[in-house]
Order: structure tokens, then sequence, then C-alpha cells
């Protein structure tokens, strides 16, 4: 784990305690991306508000684990209106899998993030996405050697910040797709407001996504006023029917 992962929550102490004993894969993965700008242009030319749907079985902050299917559930988010979606593979604390991906992706036709916390570089190998996210507070000074091994393997690439020197790190680094995370992982705490404060540093020709704590009408309003080009959304998508949820969610505007 890199030195500048600071202070954070005990669930997150053990996520990273967990990711960074898991093996990587034993080949290097080479990925044919599906594009996820064209995935959100489609979107927004039909009205659509981008969203990127998270089969996100349980979750620190999540009580109980649902053991729906994760492809029904990706089918009624891709009905519901979702341009793409996110897969945790986290299996320890998110119930999630390699399988429930692999499944995935070769189900839909949308993009597909995979949602873990990748510390090393053979974990890129351990499955093919078309989008994968590094987080820029666990990576430190290793964040620019990871978004250049991952766009050599053809990943698109989401690089999650959730402060301004880690946002100021990812503009440093090259990402061309930044995800704000409202969700602070030192209190575990939401606050949508974080998008907000943050927002107006990112550049034009950056693809800004809105993670976490979205769960109505108005916060996805919120968001898209605040200069987000797509939401990232896993609770208020799984909590209930996922189609009728996406479906309100991207339906907003
Ligand atoms: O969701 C959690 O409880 C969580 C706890 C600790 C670290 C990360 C966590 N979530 C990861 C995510 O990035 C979210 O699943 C994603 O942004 C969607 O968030 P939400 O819409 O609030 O479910």
């Amino acid at each position: 784990m890199n030195e500048s992962t600071g202070e954070v929550a005990p669930e997150v102490q053990s996520i990273l305690e967990t990711a960074a004993d898991r093996p990587g894969g034993d080949e290097r993965v080479s990925v044919t991306p599906r594009s996820l700008s064209a995935a959100f242009a489609a979107a927004e030319r039909d009205g659509r508000v981008p969203v990127i749907a998270e089969v996100k079985p349980t979750s620190p902050t999540t009580d109980g684990e649902t053991d729906a299917d994760p492809v029904a559930l990706a089918k009624s988010m891709i009905d519901g209106g979702a341009a793409a979606l996110s897969v945790l593979t986290e299996p320890e604390h998110f119930g999630g899998s390699i399988e429930n991906l692999q499944r995935v992706r070769e189900a839909v036709d949308v993009p597909v993030l995979r949602k873990d916390f990748v510390l090393r570089e053979a974990q890129l190998d351990t499955v093919e996405s078309d989008v994968i996210l590094l987080i820029a507070r666990f990576l430190g000074d290793d964040l620019e050697p990871m978004l250049e091994a991952a766009r050599d393997r053809g990943f698109q690439v989401l690089v999650e910040v959730h402060t301004k020197p880690e946002l100021d790190a990812a503009i440093d680094a090259g990402a061309d797709i930044i995800g704000i995370n409202n969700r602070d992982l030192a209190k575990l705490a939401v606050d949508l407001a974080t998008v907000e404060r943050l927002a107006p540093n990112v550049p034009d020709d950056v693809t800004l996504i809105a993670e976490s704590g979205v769960s109505t009408v108005d916060d996805v309003r919120r968001m898209r006023e605040a200069g987000a080009n797509g939401l990232l959304i896993g609770s208020a998508i799984m909590d209930g029917d996922p189609q009728t949820n996406t479906q309100r969610l991207t339906g907003a505007e």
C-alpha cells in the first residue's frame, strides 16, 4: 500500500489489507474497450442522464446482502436506461466477484467498469473490463505509472479523487476521466457538496463523474448543475426495483 493513504475508516483499512493480499492475473490482459464517451453521448442524445449503474451486492455501509443474479440486475438497469454498468469485484466487503463481472460483460453491450481496490500492476491483469477504477488516495506516487500501465492494456481509466490535492494529482498524471467521490473514505460520510466544491477545478476536456450518495432526482440535477458529465450510482439503484430506480434517475432532466 502506498504511503499517501493517510487515515481511513477501519472498514476501509480492512478493505485495503485484503486488497494488498489479493493476487494478480497470470497473463497480461489486452482489452478492446467499449467507449464510455460514446455511451454517454448516446444517452444524452436520447435525453437520458448518463448513469453508470452499479451492481453492488453489499457494502460496509449497507445492511444485508442481495443474492439476486448479477446478470438479471444488470439487464434491468439497462432496461431502465443506464448508459454503462459498474460491477464490484471486491469479494470480502462488497460481495463482488470476478465471475460476476465476466458474466455481466458477456451479457450486455454497454461499457462495464471494474469496481475494486487495485493497488499493483499485476492486479490489472485479473480480468478484462472496459473501464477500470484507480483511486488516487491509495496509489499516491504510483498513480501515473498505474494509469499508463492500465492504458497500455487498453483500459479506459476512471481516476477517483476526493480532495483538491488528489484532483491535482489526477490531472497531472493525465487522467481524462475523473470521478469525484462524495464519500469521504476517512469517515465514510457522504456530502454532495464535495462535487460542487471540486468540479470548477476540473478541465473542460476531462469527463467528470459524480460518485456516491446520489439518491434522488434532485441529487441528480444537483450533480449535473455542478458540472458532472455522468453519475456513478449504486445503493439508490440496488435498493428496491433496479429498473424503476434507474428509470427515475436517468429521467431526471
Ligand atoms: O459504499 C460503501 O459503503 C463504501 C465503503 C467504503 C469504501 C467504498 C465504498 N463504496 C464504493 C463506491 O465507490 C460506491 O459503491 C459507488 O460510488 C456508488 O456509491 P453509492 O451510490 O453511494 O452506493
